[in-house]
Order: structure tokens, then sequence, then C-alpha cells
């Protein structure tokens, strides 16, 4: 079965509770609506006994029948029928009615619980699930749970359908119910022997079409990209055998779940045989009425019902179950993040020290090994070097975004894991390269971070950024829609407008990863005066990509594989002739004003 379930495996987070756990844990959500269950269990019971009334009813009329007395029977009956219909009718009506009440209630709960697990997870989640597994947990899982709770009502009413039938049935004859009951037990085993193969399939086909989800959303997200390197075809190739995987796994579970209708059908065939001959025989032989006879045949169908209702809704319901099972892994997984002491974190100054900090993104890889570095208060510090060198990952412990397995980070010379975590990131600006802006207007995300800021303050965070002259050229200034991730805005505009959102949050601390994007001189211009108003007064981490960054800032570092190579302001490094030489000569030198291809190198020590 090899190649059927990969990629299929369990994420880091997933895992499996008892069947004890579980139901406790769905319990849980079930009990405040206590009130509205027990009108439900009522209406069940009421319900369920008007359903055992009519084979009763029916029973009667064909011992009436008998007797030859039908004229007698025969208004009371269709009174009875048309009665116990009607009250049938009126109590479902009751039970559904409440029971999706009940249901929506809970899955609008879980969907509240699993969604705000997936805000509360570290940037870490993010990195190792892909977004469509996310949103398949929030949705179709959540949605396969409600099914579940429906299902098991609709089986508590037949259940206690059978109840009542079966005290009837002994009434009549203790022999003839016995043979009755005998299916229920064997029908039992099966489903329970079933059960474990049954929640596998289940889950595998789970997670195949959340792959399918995951595939979808990565091709949604890098549409632009594959259409201009016109890679339709290519793309099309990857999701073919994905999709066929899901089709071959659902396939599989249509298998397993269809194998147990025959086993099933062969019990209840044996049971009426046996009641055919022994009934029939001791009806023929006057020890059984004819009505009797009747009730017993009929009753072996209504046994029937929600036997077959199990192994019918078996695999919902194992679908059910194992999808509440991926949603309470995704409420319950660990913060990687963790605060030892979350004490109030007051107005920082910024000063940010590693001491001997080492961290992996995995097991087993190091990125950073005893790691020290300060950075004092106010500072502008770039950072420079190679790809890979490690430059995001310093960023990313700054902004405890990850979580470091070794060592000391202090803020202000307090541990940066005894301070609160949410007042902490209050005080931390970042910027991603690609600033990405929500749907709305340009004052909506100005004031993204604060949405308290009024309409002034919001303008004076934009006129500071570049002289506003930017605004202007906005078609509806301030009140101008950026569409879908900002996409009506153009690149410069999206990180000016990043700009102005971070005087509007006013962070002690700034970690900007520059954008490598080109801008046109101008707008280049309003970004450079932009960032020295953001960046005044503030410690300031900059993963620089603009020449005029690290010409600007107090202090350049230079990575390489982890490690701390060079340091200095850009002129001293320049003359050092060292690593950061090479690191110009790659990546700055060409944003010279009077550059000249192929010229402008600078001299590296050791080099020819
Ligand atoms: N989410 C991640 N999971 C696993 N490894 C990672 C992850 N992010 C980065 N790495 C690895 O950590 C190392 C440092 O990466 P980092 O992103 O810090 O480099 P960088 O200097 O910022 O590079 P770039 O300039 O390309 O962004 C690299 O070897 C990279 O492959």
């Amino acid at each position: 079965m090899g190649f059927i379930m990969d990629g299929l495996d369990a994420e880091d987070y997933d895992r499996t509770y008892s069947d004890r756990d579980l139901l406790r844990r769905i319990l849980s959500y079930f009990r405040p609506k206590l009130g509205s269950m027990v009108l439900v269990a009522i209406m069940i019971v009421l319900f369920s006994l008007t359903q055992a009334a009519m084979p009763l009813l029916i029973s009667e009329g064909v011992d009436g029948i008998e007797n030859g007395t039908i004229a007698d029977v025969g208004l009371r009956l269709s009174a009875g029928l048309l009665l116990a219909g009607v009250l049938g009718w009126l109590f479902n009506f009751v039970r559904q009615w409440y029971s999706a009440k009940v249901t929506g209630d809970v899955v609008l709960r879980l969907r509240e619980d699993a969604f705000d697990a997936v805000l509360e997870r570290d940037l870490s989640f993010y990195d190792e699930t892909p977004s469509g597994r996310i949103v398949s947990r929030v949705t179709s899982d959540t949605d396969d749970f409600a099914t579940v709770s429906t299902l098991t009502m609709d089986l508590i009413s037949q259940v206690l359908m059978v109840g009542f039938v079966a005290v009837l049935l002994f009434q009549r004859s203790v022999g003839l119910a016995l043979l009755t009951l005998v299916v229920a037990p064997v029908v039992m085993a099966v489903a329970l022997l079933f059960r474990k193969v049954a929640r596998t399939s289940t889950r595998s086909a789970q997670r195949s079409l959340s792959r399918v989800n995951a595939t979808l959303q990565e091709t949604m997200g890098g549409i632009t990209v594959a259409k201009n390197f016109r890679q339709e075809q290519r793309i099309y190739d990857e999701f073919r055998p994905i999709n066929q995987q899901s089709y071959r796994v659902t396939l599989r579970q249509g298998f397993v779940f269809s194998s147990i209708f025959p086993v099933l059908f062969l019990v209840a065939g044996l049971a009426t045989v046996g009641l055919v001959q022994v009934g029939g025989t001791r009806a023929l032989g006057g020890e059984l009425s004819a009505g009797d006879w009747y009730l017993f045949l009929q009753s072996v169908a209504l046994f029937w019902i929600p036997l077959t209702s199990i192994a019918a809704f078996w695999s919902q319901f194992q679908q059910g179950l194992s999808a509440s099972e991926r949603v309470f892994a995704l409420i319950d997984a660990p913060p990687r993040v963790v605060q030892t002491d979350p004490r109030p974190v007051g107005r920082l100054a910024g000063r940010i020290e590693f001491q001997g900090v080492t961290f992996g993104y995995e097991a087993g890889s190091t990125v950073l090994r005893d790691f020290d570095l300060v950075i004092e208060a106010g500072e502008s510090v770039a950072l420079v070097g190679h790809t890979g060198a490690g430059k995001s990952t310093l960023s990313k412990l700054i902004t405890r975004f990850y979580e470091f397995q070794d060592g000391l980070l202090t803020i202000d010379g307090r541990d940066i894991r005894t301070l609160d975590l949410a007042g902490y990131r209050r005080q931390i600006g970042a910027v991603p390269q690609a600033p990405f802006l929500f749907s709305g207007t340009v004052a909506d995300n100005i004031r993204y971070p604060r949405p308290e800021a009024t309409d002034e303050e919001v303008l004076a965070a934009a006129t500071a950024v570049g002289g506003g002259d930017w605004i202007d050229a906005l078609p509806d200034g301030l009140r101008t829609d950026v569409g879908e991730y900002g996409r009506a805005l153009s690149m410069g505009q999206r990180q000016l407008v990043a700009l102005a959102r971070l005087l509007v949050q006013d962070p002690a601390i700034v970690v900007l990863d520059e954008a490598t994007a080109s801008v046109d001189p101008l707008t280049e211009a309003q970004i450079q005066e932009g960032l020295d108003r953001v960046l005044a007064d503030r410690t300031s981490i900059v993963i620089a990509h603009r020449l005029s960054t690290i010409e600007h800032v107090d202090r350049i570092i230079v990575l390489d594989h982890g490690r701390i190579v060079e340091e200095g302001d850009h002129a001293t490094l320049l003359a050092r002739g060292g690593h950061y030489c090479k690191v110009y000569n790659t990546y700055f030198r060409h944003q010279s004003p009077d550059y000249r291809p192929g010229s402008g190198f600078v001299s590296v020590a050791g080099s020819t």
C-alpha cells in the first residue's frame, strides 16, 4: 500500500486520544446544553413510543381479523394509527429542531476554540503546517463532528424504540423474544471488531483531503508566479497524483465500510429464517396468535433499523470521531514559545543581549551555536551576510516567534522568557520584506496596531513618512481601498503604509526586513526619509538590502553560518577589506549612484 499513504503522515502535534478521553472531551462541549438535551431526550422517548405503538396496534388488528371482529377494531385501529402518526410527527419535529440547535451551538463553540488555537500558535507552526491543512481542521473537521452529534441522537432514538419493542416481545413470548434479540449482540460484535480498521482508514481519508486542500491553497497563493513562468501544466501534474491519492484512499475507505453489510445481512437473514420457522410452527399449533407472530416478524425489521444505522452511519461516525480527534489535537498543541514568568513589561529602553544562545529549527540542526551579541538601547544595527547566514533567524528570536534551545536572551537586562508576551510584542515593530496589508482603506491599515488611534494621529503618521507627498498620489487619499493583500497599491506605497503603521504603533524595538523589490527613485527617497523617522530613538535591527541603509546605521554586523564574522561601520569595514567587502561587492556595490557595470569592486584582502 506504500505510495497510497505517502504524504498522509500525522502532523507533529497530532495525537491519538483514548476512546474515554475523546468521549469525555466531546461531552464537555454538550454539557452547557444540558437543558435542551433533556428536552430532546424526552421527545425521543415520546417519539419512540409512538413508533413502537404502530406494530402493536397492527398486531391487535390482525388478531381482531382472526377472531372475526374487524368491525369492532377497525375504527379504533385507524384512530390509533392516525393519533400515533400525528403525535410522532410533532415529537419528531421538536426533537429535530432542538437537536439542530444543540449541534449548531456545539460546532460554533468548537470552531471558535479551534480558530482561537490557530491564532495562539507560534510562527513555527505556520512554517511547518501548510495553511490548507489548518483550514481543513477548522472547517470540514468541525462539520464532521456535527454529523456525529446528529447521528448519535438519531441512534439513541432508534435504540430506545427497540427497547420498547423488546419489552412488548418478552410479554408475548420469551422464547421468540430471545431469538429475535440474539441478532443484536452478534451485530454489535461485528461492529466493534470493525471499529479500529474503520477509524484508521477514515483518518487517512481526512488527511488526504486536507493534502488536496493544502495544494489548492498553495496554488492560489503562488498563482501569479506560476502563470508568469507558464507552469500551469506542472502545477496540474503535481496536483493530479495528490488528488488521485485522495481518490484511492477514499475508495479504500468505501471498500472497508461496504464489507460490513454482507455480514450484517447474513446475521439478520438467519434470524428471520428462524423466526418464520419457529413462530410459524407455534402459530399453526395455536400457541401463538397470528397478530403476535406478525409482531415478531415486524420486530426483526424494527431491530434492524438501529443496527443497520450503526453500520451505515459507522463511516460518518468514525469520520466524526477522528475529525474531533484532529480538532482537539489542534486545540491542545503545546506552544513552543514558553514564558516562564509573564511579568508586566512597562516601556522598554530596548537593550538586547544574546548570551551563549543556541538555536536550531529542527532537532539535530543548529543555526546559531553559543551566540553572543549586545545591541544597545537606541542603537541601529544592520545585519548583512550571504543567504542562509542566519539574519532572519536572529530577528525571529528577538520577535519571540521561535524558542531558542540554550543560553539567555535579555531585553533591558531581563530574561525575555519572563516578559508578558503580549505586552512585549506590542513594543516590537516587525516589518516583513513584503508588507502585508489587510483589506480595507489605507487609513485602516495604518491604524491597525492601535484601532483607537484618531484620524488626526493616522494623518500625522502618514505625513511624517516621506513628507506625506505619497498620500496625494493615492486616488482617494487615506481613504483609498488597498484591495486584497494590498494589491491596489504599488510595492513602494505598501512599504510607506507599513512605515506609517509603525509610527502609530510606536514600538521600542523595530525589526525590519528590508524589501528587495526596487522602487522608483522618488519613492526610494520617501522610504529613506520614512525610515529615518521611524528608526530614530528606537533600537532597530534591519536585515539590510539597501546601500543607503548600511551607510547610515550605527553598526553593521556581518553574519556567516550563524556566527558574527565582522562588525563595525560601513567605512571601517570597507577599509578593512574583509568578509564585509565580499558581501558589499555581491549585494550593495551596484546600488551606488555612480555605478557602472563591472566597476565599483572593493578589494578584498588576500584576493587577487
Ligand atoms: N523555518 C525553517 N525551518 C527550517 N530551517 C530553516 C527555517 N528558516 C530558516 N532555516 C534555515 O536556517 C538557516 C538560516 O536561515 P535564515 O533565514 O536565518 O537566513 P538569512 O540570512 O535570513 O537568509 P536570507 O537572506 O536568504 O533570508 C538556513 O540554513 C535556513 O535553511
